[in-house]
């Protein structure tokens, strides 16, 4: 189908207030849309089903879905746009970096007092949009970021988000998978080769271990590769690969979903104390940030779940932007705001020309 078509129809679908996902993989320029014949929420608890999943950060058992068999499944190769990134500037008031260097401190605390290894501290970002275009949203941000997982979900009852994400929750293709461990940020430069402390050595260390220990119940092999240097955008991170055969009947992809998530990049460790000092202490509701999303094929034989990161939910001319940051033993509070602000430009960049 034409790509402009595609994007006309996706818009008439949000116009008339239905469900809708569109959705890249990394480094592939086809578009797929899924197109939501009624306004229906649909629920699915086990992933068994062909569609699309989308899954807040406070995952329970079951969660919002876009089943094919309800809908127009549609796909386009992207035009690209010519797309100039440049930085933009934010005002950040004095109470916003003072509030979150509070909680930054607070966590350190408890990770002094070893009630935890990591925890992940986080916060939003209002943006007023002064002329939002759909188009413009789409084009942007599935041109500017090729090699991440890119995507809009549109539901009346959760609000339109998107994101162009670097972490892979889970890729399965019958009995092998696909993970990783996403931790360690600095900003990207052209300087090589890259170097990295040993706050982010340790902190990718630690999760590399949380996640395999995580898997071991759902598999039967597992191989781990050195950690490597990840470009997202105008960041850096320290990622390792995890690959794996999965253990026959014991392993659903709604099984090895709830081993994995939330992952310690997203919440810390250990995961029960990370998650309720972050629902206790962080002030907001996450709601599908650092939730998990992505297509299942095959009755749920293929699958590629990703962690929703670098994403905003976009309601009444209000782009939220959601950024966040691992805290370890290592962290100095304000790095770690300095680290939530080159975040926000990841969707800031795409959002420029209607701020
Ligand atoms: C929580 C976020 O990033 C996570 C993923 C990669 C690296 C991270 C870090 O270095 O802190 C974070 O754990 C975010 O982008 O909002």
């Amino acid at each position: 189908m034409d790509f402009h078509l595609l994007i006309k129809k996706i818009s008439k679908q949000l116009k008339d207030e239905l469900p809708l996902v569109v959705y890249s993989f990394p480094q592939q320029n086809t578009v797929t849309a899924l197109l939501q014949k009624t306004n229906e929420l649909f629920d699915i608890s086990e992933f068994n089903a062909n569609g699309f999943v989308f899954a807040p950060f406070d995952y329970k058992n079951s969660t919002c879905f876009i089943p094919e068999s309800n809908s127009e499944k549609l796909q386009s190769e992207l035009i690209e746009s010519e797309i100039n990134l440049a930085s933009v500037k934010v005002n950040e008031d004095n109470s916003e970096e003072k509030i979150h260097l509070q909680l930054v401190q607070k966590a350190i605390e408890n990770i002094k007092r070893r009630n935890a290894n990591k925890i992940v501290i986080s916060r939003p970002k209002d943006f007023p949009l002064r002329n939002f275009s759909f188009e413009l949203l789409l084009t942007r941000l599935f041109s500017a970021y090729p090699t991440a997982f890119r995507y809009i979900w549109y539901h009346p009852q959760t609000g339109l988000w998107c994101g162009a994400t670097p972490e892979t929750l889970v890729q399965v293709e019958n009995d092998s998978f696909k993970t990783m461990a996403l931790a360690g940020t600095q900003p990207f430069t052209n300087r090589k080769p890259v170097i990295w402390g040993p706050k982010e050595l340790d902190e990718q260390q630690l999760v590399t271990d949380a996640i395999t220990n995580s898997l071991q119940r759902v598999t039967s092999v597992l191989k781990v590769s050195n950690p490597h240097t990840h470009r997202a955008g105008s960041m850096y991170h320290l990622r390792t690969d995890i690959t794996g055969i999965l253990k026959r009947g014991k392993a659903t992809l709604t099984k090895i979903a709830a081993a994995l998530h939330p992952t310690p990049a997203v919440c810390g460790t250990p995961p029960k104390f990370a998650k309720e000092f972050i629902l206790q202490n962080e002030g907001y509701n996450r709601e599908f940030y650092t939730g998990f999303f992505g297509p299942i094929q095959e009755n749920g034989a293929t699958a590629m779940l990703l962690v929703n990161l670098r994403c905003m939910k976009i309601e009444n001319n209000t782009a939220r932007i959601f950024v966040g940051g691992g805290i370890t033993i290592g962290s100095q509070a304000k790095e770690e705001w300095e680290e939530t602000q080159n975040k926000m430009q990841t969707m800031l960049q795409v959002l420029a020309p209607m701020l």
